[in-house]
C-alpha cells in the first residue's frame, strides 16, 4: 500500500547560514523525522559549492551560496539558524542585521555567543533563542541546551522547542549556564569518542581485530549508557556492581586513577566552558569595537 508523506510538523521555512557538520546534523535530524519538509529548508555558505550539492542531494534540500539568493532567504525567512564558527559569526551578523526585515526569529547554535551579543551585532533587539546542541541531533538522540531572549514570542518559543525536541532531548536554561552545559553536552560526544579511540587501540594492542575491538567497545558505551537510563540507577551504583574487590575491574580503576581521571574529567569540563566564554569574550569585544568605530 502506498504511504502518505507524514504532514510536517513545522510548516515554517527554516534557513541555516552556515552549511556545516552541526547545521547537518540537525537536518538531518529534521529531514529524517519529516519535522519539515526538505524543501524548506534552506542552507547557505560562503564558498563550499560541492559541500552544497553534496546537501542538496544527500536531504533535498535547498542551498546556495549565491548573494543575491542569501540576501532572499535572509531578509523573507521567519526562523534564521546562525551555524558559522565563532571566528566567522561577527562578520556574518553585521551583514545579516540591516536585511532582517519584522520579528525573524533568530536561532544560535554558536558557542559562547551571547544573546546580548548577537542584538549588539545584528544591531536589532531582534528575538534570539541561544542553543547548545550536539552531534548526535543528527540520529534523533541529541542533547541540546536552549535559552530564550525577552523578545522571543510564545509561538517562536515553541518552534524552537519543535525543532529541538525533534532531534532529541532538550533543557531550558538559564542563559549564564550555557557554558558549563557546553561542557558536558556541546562537546561532550568527542570525550566519549576519545575514550573509545582508546578502548579500541588497547583492544588491538592486546590481539584483537580492529573491527572486533570497535564492536565490543561500541556495544560496551551503548550497553552502559542504556543501562543508567533503563534502570534509572545511579553510575556509581551500576560501577560498583562491576568491580569486585580485588578483582580485574578494580585493578583497572586504580590505573585511570592514578591519571586522577574523575578530576580530569571534570577539569576538562570546566575548561571546555573558560574557552566558550573566550571566544564569547572575543566576539563581544569585535562588538565594543564596532560600537567605538560609531
Ligand atoms: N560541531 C559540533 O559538534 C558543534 C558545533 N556547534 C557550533 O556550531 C557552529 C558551527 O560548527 P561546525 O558545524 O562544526 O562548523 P563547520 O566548519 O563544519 O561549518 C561552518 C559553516 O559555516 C559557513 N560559514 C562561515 N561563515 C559564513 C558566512 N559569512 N556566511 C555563510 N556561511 C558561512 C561555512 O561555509 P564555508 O565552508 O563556505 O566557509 C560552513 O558551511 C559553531 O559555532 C560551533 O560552536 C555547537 C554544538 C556542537
Ligand atoms: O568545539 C567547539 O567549539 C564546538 C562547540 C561544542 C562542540 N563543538
Amino acid at each position: 500500500m502506498c504511504q502518505q508523506p507524514a504532514k510536517p510538523l513545522i510548516k515554517e521555512r527554516i534557513v541555516f547560514y552556515g552549511a556545516g557538520s552541526m547545521a547537518e546534523a540537525i537536518v538531518r535530524g529534521l529531514v529524517a523525522r519529516s519535522v519539515v519538509a526538505s524543501d524548506q529548508v534552506v542552507m547557505l555558505n560562503r564558498n563550499g559549492s560541492d559541500r552544497l550539492a553534496e546537501l542538496r542531494s544527500r536531504y533535498g534540500v535547498r542551498a546556495t551560496n549565491d548573494p543575491v539568493q542569501k540576501e532572499e532567504y535572509l531578509s523573507s525567512s521567519p526562523i534564521i539558524v546562525l551555524a558559522m564558527k565563532p571566528k566567522d559569526a561577527a562578520e556574518a551578523l553585521r551583514k545579516l542585521g540591516p536585511a532582517l526585515s519584522g520579528e525573524q526569529l533568530i536561532l544560535s547554535v554558536i558557542a559562547g555567543l551571547s544573546i546580548r551579543t548577537i542584538q549588539g551585532l545584528l544591531g536589532t533587539a531582534q528575538p534570539v533563542v541561544r542553543t547548545m546542541p550536539n552531534t548526535s541531533s543528527s540520529i534523533g538522540l541529541g542533547a541540546t541546551g536552549i535559552a530564550f531572549s525577552r523578545e522571543v514570542s510564545e509561538g517562536q518559543r515553541q518552534l524552537a522547542m519543535q525543532i529541538f525536541e525533534a532531534v532529541g532531548t532538550t533543557a531550558v536554561i538559564d542563559e549564564e549556564r550555557m557554558e558549563t552545559l557546553t561542557g558536558i553536552s556541546g562537546s561532550g560526544p568527542a570525550y566519549i569518542y576519545y575514550m573509545m579511540e582508546a578502548m579500541i587501540a588497547a583492544g588491538i594492542r592486546g590481539g584483537l581485530g580492529k573491527e572486533q575491538a570497535a564492536e565490543l567497545t561500541v556495544q560496551t558505551v551503548l550497553g552502559a549508557a542504556r543501562m543508567v537510563q533503563q534502570t534509572g540507577e545511579e553510575p556509581a551504583a551500576l560501577r560498583k556492581k562491576v568491580t569486585s574487590p580485588n578483582g580485574s575491574t578494580q585493578a583497572a580503576l586504580e590505573v585511570l586513577d592514578q591519571g586522577d581521571f574523575y578530576e580530569t574529567v571534570i577539569a576538562a569540563v570546566a575548561r571546555c566552558a573558560e574557552r566558550s566564554r573566550e571566544m564569547g569574550a572575543a566576539l563581544d569585544a569585535e562588538l565594543k569595537k564596532s560600537a567605538g568605530e560609531e
